[in-house]
């Protein structure tokens, strides 16, 4: 029994991720996805609570074959407990793929296997580049899921950005 934990902030969840948990799933028999810096939302960087993001995920992922644990993780102040603290909040993994160079660091330094999935279309497929868009009233719908595209619609997620995005 392999389990993999794929940690990031899907802000949103888009189709680079999808192609990522898709290799993923023919590696691993279960998989955790840790949904980094929970606690922070509306703002432009972070527009979604953990709980859309919970939702974004989950809709798209309604077809997988394997188990999925979909799990929100705050951030805590100290870099050197961070792996401590995702341990605590999530089912025991093996391995875990990340690009992010700090988490790389940090897991490796725990002892813990890391992989790093090769990117896919990163020139569009970035959560900067969409929230970039969807900000300017340009076309991000598919650059993310159908699932995700319904619930950014759901919540009124560009409204949101655009309105965050003003200046008083
Ligand atoms: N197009 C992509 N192809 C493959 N992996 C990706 C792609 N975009 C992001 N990732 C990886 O997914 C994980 C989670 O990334 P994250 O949620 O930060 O998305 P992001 O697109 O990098 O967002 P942002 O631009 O907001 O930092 C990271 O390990 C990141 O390297
Ligand atoms: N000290 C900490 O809380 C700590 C350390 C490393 C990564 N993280 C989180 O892990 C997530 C990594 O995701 P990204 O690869 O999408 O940046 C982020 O939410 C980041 O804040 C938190």
């Amino acid at each position: 029994m392999k389990r993999g934990l794929y940690v990031g902030r899907f802000q949103p969840y888009h189709n680079g991720h999808k192609s990522v948990i898709e290799r993923i799933a023919d590696e691993v028999d279960e998989l955790i996805i840790g949904i980094g810096s929970a606690e922070i939302s509306h703002d432009l960087r972070h527009p979604f609570t953990a709980g859309e993001r919970v939702l974004m995920i989950s809709r798209a992922l309604k077809d997988i074959k394997i188990p999925v644990y979909i799990i929100p993780l705050e951030d805590v102040k100290r870099n050197a407990l961070w792996v401590a603290h995702v341990k605590s909040m999530t089912p025991p993994f093996d391995i875990v793929y990340t690009g992010n160079p700090l988490v790389i660091e940090l897991f490796r330094e725990a002892g813990i296997r890391v992989t790093s999935p090769p990117m896919y279309r990163r020139e569009t497929l970035s959560g900067t580049a969409i929230r970039a868009r969807m900000v300017a009233g340009e076309a991000w719908e598919e650059c993310v899921p159908p699932e995700v595209a319904d619930v950014i619609r759901e919540i009124h997620g560009i409204e949101r950005m655009q309105q965050i995005a003003k200046t008083d």
